[in-house]
């Protein structure tokens, strides 16, 4: 289904939040749930479009799946039907997301054979998957693609671990080499491994489940595989590119909100990057509180020039929030330089934010300058269409700063990721309708 949001914009907003569990841990982990028999225990999932559907894959697949309550599945594999993964249906379902990617790595451990179509995911430039199959090569796979219909095949009768550096940090193709890794045989090492806190969390489940992974957290991870793994059980971090969302929301909106149980130290520099816009908030316990705020001054760099904020792999910042940022800094005082060094086509969006009144100038597909109106003009409600999932959820935000009504089609973007993001918006006092 492929709806619609009527916003009504200008409101202030006021009230906690809480953030669901992270989208691109849970595509990680239940991916993972195939390395094993055993039954494994998933809580904090987030009810979210791309997750479900990867959940009815893994149903497709054979894996049993108990619902004990809401955002709580037990998953066991144990009754593997592998005629589903070969067959016209999986290619389907498969390409409908990017987090299906990461089922390859479980398959080939432990079943030797792994099949995949083109992922799907957003439209935000080239999204190669060199990285996954250089790693599942070294480690003793071979490796086919059928370019007509776009599909991948590896196989490999016993994986064996090696040093292996990866000539990018990806962290789904890190997370595919870490799950074929913890049981090959021998020690793997992964350099320039990716180490957002989404692999952290994998790495550590698959510690529960009897893997011997160290230097978690690191971009040197080392693996000493094992035969076999068994069940455990598994609690999603709080989402903080959501975290960020709500942040920016806030500012955008002049609104009071605590956002609850945030997990500080999973954060990294995504406080302090908000705060260089400006934007004042307080860590109270594991609370982010944001007061009300008339205006937020972009900060300088120590040199009096303008600030950038760039994207990087862990522990730089995510380039899932840079979407946010450049909207948040529309209304800000002063000027930002946004470079999306990671994605070729993430800015075009600006041209909506344009319309509305913002002042951009979008220098190359790269670079935006956002040059803040310090809520001196407000946004202006247009009709748009949403590209993808973050800069969905940044005209979304802009629409409920903007001064009228706007339309946001294409929410199917925006569900992709966001769980009930129109009641918990309500809640909050927006005035925001799914027609
Ligand atoms: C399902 C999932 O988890 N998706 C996330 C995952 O996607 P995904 O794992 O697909 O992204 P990758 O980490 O592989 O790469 C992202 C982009 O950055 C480039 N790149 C990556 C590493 C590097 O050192 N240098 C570099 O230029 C890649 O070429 C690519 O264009 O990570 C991205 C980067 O955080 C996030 O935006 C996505 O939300
Ligand atoms: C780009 C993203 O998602 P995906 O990798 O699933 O397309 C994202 O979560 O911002």
């Amino acid at each position: 289904m492929n709806g619609s949001f009527q916003i009504r914009g200008g409101k202030r907003l006021s009230g906690e939040i809480t953030p669901q569990g992270a989208k691109n841990e849970a595509l990680q982990i239940l991916c993972a749930v195939l390395l094993t028999e055993e039954p494994v225990r998933v809580k904090n999932i987030p009810d979210i479009h791309d997750v479900n559907r990867l959940i009815e894959i893994l149903g497709d697949f054979g894996v049993k799946i108990t619902k004990n309550s809401h955002g709580d599945f037990t998953f066991q594999a144990n009754n593997i039907n592998f005629d589903y993964i070969k067959s016209k249906e999986f290619k389907k379902d498969g390409a409908k997301l990017r987090g299906s990617i990461m089922l390859l790595g479980p398959m080939l451990a432990r079943f030797g054979e792994a099949y995949m179509p083109t992922p799907g995911g957003d439209k935000i430039g080239r999204r190669r998957l060199d990285t996954h199959f250089q790693g599942l090569v070294e480690l003793g796979a071979s490796f086919s693609y059928d370019d007509e219909n776009f599909f991948y095949s590896l196989s490999a009768k016993e994986l064996v671990g090696k040093f292996i550096h990866l000539e990018e940090a990806s962290v789904t193709g890190t997370a595919n080499i870490v799950m074929a890794a913890v049981m090959a045989k021998g020690k793997t090492r992964i350099y320039n491994a990716a180490c957002e806190p989404y692999l952290q969390q994998l790495c550590k489940m698959l510690n529960r489940m009897g893997a011997n992974i160290s230097g978690i957290g690191s971009n040197l991870l080392t693996i000493e595989g094992v035969e076999i793994l068994s069940g455990t059980e598994h609690t999603m971090l709080p989402d903080m590119v959501e975290i960020g969302s709500w942040i920016g929301l806030a500012a955008m909106t002049k609104s009071e909100i605590t956002i609850k149980n945030v997990n500080w130290n999973q954060l990294g520099i995504i406080p302090q990057t908000f705060q260089k816009l400006g934007i004042q908030l307080e860590r109270r316990g594991e609370d982010i509180y944001i007061p009300a705020q008339e205006n937020y001054k972009i900060s300088k760099f120590i040199d009096g020039s303008i600030l950038t904020v760039s994207d990087a792999p862990w522990p730089g910042f995510t380039p899932d929030l840079l979407s946010i940022i450049l909207v948040v800094a529309t209304q800000a005082k002063g000027t930002v330089l946004v470079h999306q060094k990671m994605f070729e086509s993430r800015l075009f969006f600006v041209d909506k934010l344009i319309d509305m009144g913002a002042q951009i100038i979008l220098c190359d597909p790269h670079r935006a300058t956002v040059v803040g109106l310090n809520h001196e003009f407000p946004l202006r409600g247009t009709t748009m269409v949403s590209p993808d999932i973050r800069a969905g959820n940044a005209l979304l935000i802009a629409a409920l700063s903007a001064e009228g009504k706007s339309i946001i089609h294409n929410i199917e973007q925006i569900d992709r990721g966001y769980e009930n993001i129109d009641g918990r918006l309500r809640a909050l006092g927006a005035d925001i309708e799914r027609i």
